[in-house]
């Protein structure tokens, strides 16, 4: 069997247009255009890549975008006042704190710090226990993705063994939150647990989460599975010249094509779709804020 590819670039693209429209509807029923603040410290250059790339579209679905870049060495006590001026603006529906911070720095405060009526990342204690019950708010952007594509691949996932491999705050806890909501049987797997392989073998649905590049091997993969692969590692590229990279996933993608039904690339699968979300819960947070229902095609 050869996998179809799921194009997370392509369905980001179509919740874009969709985003784009309800940004629309906003402005013109209730003269309200949601805004979103991205705060990034320091010059790491891939962080910059990212946040250019959700200013951008940001902009491109009709929001507002502010970005505040921070010199590496600003205080903490700066950085916090920066936050609670975002919270006080009416402006403002959405802030992102770029991570990680700079080691001087408690990511755990610059967290706590965030309104969480604006936590567009569902990094905020109160948003993760909405996620938890069912409340409407932000659903953590990476999660949110997979789920909108497996919704889209599979149908209804109720009764399907998802096993997630890999525990974060970011990723697996907030996934194992939204599978289970969908009536998902879910195993949560991690780098102790025994027997790993043999426990994937088991899974209609997996999402690999871990960090490390193509440690799912495909003989791991029962013919037929849905993969989600959130990895995005750089690897070097010897073959593609002196000192060259690439993208690899959490998965050996080759390998696991010739046995899933389904599978996401990567880069152009999970990526794209977590910038997609961010703008999502940024509607979500403009809606909720102004006391409208926020729409049900971009929540869990
Ligand atoms: N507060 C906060 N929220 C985040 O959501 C957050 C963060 N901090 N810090 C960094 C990570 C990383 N992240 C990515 C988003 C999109 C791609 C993405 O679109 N990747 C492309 C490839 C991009 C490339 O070529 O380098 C793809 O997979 O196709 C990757 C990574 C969000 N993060």
């Amino acid at each position: 069997m050869t996998a179809k590819i799921i194009d997370g670039k392509a369905f980001a693209e179509n919740l874009r247009s969709r985003i784009a429209g309800h940004v629309e509807r906003l402005k013109a029923e209730h003269g309200i255009t949601p805004g979103l603040a991205v705060v990034i410290v320091g010059e790491d250059p891939a962080s910059q890549v990212y946040v250019s790339s959700k200013a951008k579209q940001t902009a491109e679905v009709g929001m507002n975008s502010y970005k505040h870049e921070l010199p590496a060495d600003i205080s903490e006590a700066d950085l916090l006042a920066l936050i609670h001026r975002l919270n006080a603006d009416p402006a403002v529906h959405g802030i992102l704190v770029q991570m990680p911070v700079p080691r001087h720095i408690d990511p755990n405060k610059v967290i706590e710090a965030i309104d969480p009526a604006k936590d567009v990342d569902c990094f905020t204690p109160a948003n993760v226990g909405k996620v938890q019950i069912g409340l409407p708010g932000p659903v953590s952007c990476t999660p949110l993705g997979c789920l909108m594509l497996l919704r889209d691949e599979l149908g209804s996932l109720e009764g399907r063994h998802a096993v997630i491999i890999g525990r974060s705050n970011l990723v697996g806890k907030p996934m194992m939150q939204l599978l289970l909501r969908d009536n998902c049987t879910v195993t949560v797997a991690h780098s102790r647990t025994r027997n790993l392989a043999d426990i994937v073998r088991q899974a209609d649905i997996v999402v690999a989460a871990v960090g490390r590049p193509q440690m799912v091997k495909g003989d791991w993969i029962k013919p037929g599975a849905t993969v989600i692969d959130v990895g995005i590692n750089r690897v070097p590229a010897p073959e593609k010249g002196e000192g060259k990279t690439r993208l690899v996933g959490d998965v050996d993608y080759a390998a696991a094509a010739e046995q899933a039904a389904a599978i996401t690339p990567v880069p152009g699968g999970v990526g794209p779709m977590t910038i997609a979300c961010l703008l999502a819960n940024t509607i979500t947070t403009a809606s909720l804020i102004n006391g409208l229902t926020p729409p049900d095609d971009l929540t869990a």
